[in-house]
C-alpha cells in the first residue's frame, strides 16, 4: 500500500486537486480539477503516465464548490482504493496575522480561520469546507494548512501598511497579498541569477495579482487586505476609489451585503464586458464590450508594473503565469507592447509558440512563461509539515 498525500486547492473558479507521493520532490501520480465552477463546470483528472482517466461536463446541478468536492473525493476514493491518504494539504487563502507559515488543523486553528471568512468570500469558506469534508473522508489523516498570505509576510512596511490611522494596522488592517504558494513556486523554478535580480511575476487567472521580487523576497503585491484589490479580475473589481463604496451605501442605499455581491462577483471582466468573466469567452467575442473589459485589464497590469518595477528601482524578469498568463498570448503581447523603455520585447513567435521565454535575445529584460504549481508547493509545505511532527519539532514547516 503506497502513502500518498492529497492536496486540495479551491480557487475562485476552480477546485484542484493533486495526489503525491510522501517523499520529497517526487512528482504528482495524479492530478484534476473541477473549473468553470460557476458557469458550465468540468471534471478533468489524469493519473500520471495515463490517457485522460476523466473528461465530465457536470451539469447544472453540480455548479458550485461543494459539488465539486465531492466528484473529486469521489474519484479519488475510486482510483485508488488502496492507496492511503496520510495527509491532507490545504490552500488556505487568507492567513491574516496569526499565521505565517503552514499549519497542522485543528479545532482551534479552524475556529481562527473561520472569522477570516469575511476577508476572503470567495475563497475562505471553500477551503475550510474542504478541510472538513477530507477530515471526515480521512479522519486519521493530518489536515495541513498553506496559507496564500504567507509568502508575503516580511514585505517592507511601506508595501504592506494603508496610510489609516495607526491602530488599524495594529488591528491587522493590512495590505497581506495573496497567490502567495505560486509566488513561492515561480520563484524556486527561476534559475538563481534570475531570482537574485529585480523580478516581477504576473499571476494572471480568474483571480489576479502581480508580485515584485527583490533577490527572492518579496517587495510589494497589488493585492492587499483582501483578495479585491489590485488588478481587475474575472468577478471582482480590483482598485476602486474607497468614495465608491461611500456613494454606493449613502446614495444608492446600498447594505454590506449589496457592496459586497457587486465588488466580489458583479465586477471586473464580467461586470464590464457585460458578458463574461472568463478570459477565453471575451478574446472570442467581437463585441466591443469585451474588447473593452480586455484593454481595461491590460492597462491596469501595466500600471502595476510600472509601479512595481519603480518599488525595484528597475526590472531585470517579467514572468507571467496562472490560466490567462500561461495560456492567453494576445495578452501577454499587449501587456509588453510599447515598454521598450523598461527593456521589455517580445518574440512574437516565441510568444505564440508557448516557449518559457518569449523576450527577444536583445531585450535587456527577461520576459518569461512559466506555469504555475501549487500542488507541488502545498504537497511539499505538508511533507515538511509531517517531518517536524515526526521528528518532534513543533514548528509546521
Ligand atoms: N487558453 C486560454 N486562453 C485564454 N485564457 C485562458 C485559457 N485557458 C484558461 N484561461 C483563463 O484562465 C482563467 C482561469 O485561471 P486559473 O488560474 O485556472 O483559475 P483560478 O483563479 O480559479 O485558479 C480563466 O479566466 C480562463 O478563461
Ligand atoms: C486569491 C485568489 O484570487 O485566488 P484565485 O485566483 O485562485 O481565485
Ligand atoms: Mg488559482
Amino acid at each position: 500500500m503506497t502513502d500518498l498525500v492529497l492536496t486540495l486547492n479551491a480557487g475562485s473558479s476552480s477546485v484542484k486537486f493533486a495526489l503525491f507521493p510522501t517523499v520529497s520532490g517526487r512528482p504528482a501520480v495524479a492530478r484534476g480539477q473541477v473549473e468553470a465552477l460557476s458557469t458550465a463546470p468540468r471534471f478533468r483528472a489524469r493519473r500520471t503516465g495515463a490517457a485522460a482517466d476523466a473528461t465530465v461536463a457536470l451539469g447544472e446541478g453540480a455548479i458550485g464548490h461543494a459539488a465539486a468536492l465531492a466528484v473529486i473525493l469521489g474519484w479519488v476514493d475510486t482510483m485508488f482504493p488502496a492507496e492511503k491518504i496520510v495527509a491532507v494539504g490545504h490552500r488556505i487563502v487568507h492567513g491574516g496575522v496569526a499565521f505565517d507559515k503552514p499549519v497542522a488543523l485543528d479545532d482551534g486553528v479552524l475556529a481562527a480561520l473561520d472569522a477570516l471568512v469575511p476577508l476572503a468570500p470567495l475563497h475562505q469558506p471553500h477551503n475550510l469546507a474542504g478541510v472538513r469534508a477530507a477530515r471526515a473522508a480521512f479522519p486519521r489523516a493530518p489536515q495541513v494548512g498553506c496559507f496564500d498570505t504567507a509568502f508575503h509576510r516580511g514585505q517592507p512596511y511601506a508595501a504592506e501598511a494603508f496610510a489609516l490611522p495607526r491602530a488599524l494596522f495594529d488591528e491587522g488592517v493590512r495590505r497581506y497579498g495573496f497567490h502567495g504558494l505560486s509566488y513561492e513556486y515561480v520563484a524556486r523554478r527561476l534559475a538563481p541569477e534570475r531570482l537574485a535580480g529585480r523580478v516581477v511575476i504576473a499571476h494572471l487567472g480568474y483571480g489576479a495579482s502581480m508580485c515584485a521580487l527583490l533577490g527572492g523576497r518579496p517587495m510589494g503585491s497589488t493585492m492587499g487586505f483582501t483578495a479585491l484589490d489590485g488588478l481587475p479580475m474575472g468577478t471582482r473589481c480590483g482598485r476602486l476609489d474607497a468614495g465608491v463604496v461611500l456613494h454606493l451605501m449613502t446614495a444608492k442605499g446600498l447594505d454590506a451585503a449589496a457592496v459586497t455581491d457587486l465588488l466580489y462577483n458583479r465586477s471586473g471582466l464580467r461586470g464590464v464586458s457585460d458578458l463574461s468573466g472568463d478570459m477565453r469567452t471575451l478574446l472570442a467575442s467581437d463585441r466591443p464590450e469585451a474588447r473593452q473589459a480586455i484593454e481595461l485589464f491590460v492597462a491596469r497590469i501595466r500600471q502595476e508594473l510600472g509601479g512595481l518595477a519603480a518599488v525595484l528601482g528597475g526590472l531585470d524578469a517579467l514572468v507571467f503565469t496562472g490560466g490567462i498568463g500561461e495560456h492567453a498570448a494576445p495578452i501577454r503581447a499587449a501587456v509588453v507592447e510599447g515598454l521598450e523603455f523598461l527593456g521589455l520585447t517580445l518574440d512574437a513567435e516565441a510568444n505564440t509558440a508557448g516557449h518559457f521565454t518569449v523576450s527577444r535575445a536583445d531585450g535587456r529584460v527577461a520576459v518569461m512563461v512559466l506555469p504555475t504549481d501549487e500542488e507541488t508547493m502545498i504537497a511539499e509545505h505538508t511533507l515538511a509539515a509531517l517531518g517536524a511532527a515526526r521528528t518532534g519539532r513543533t514548528a509546521a514547516a
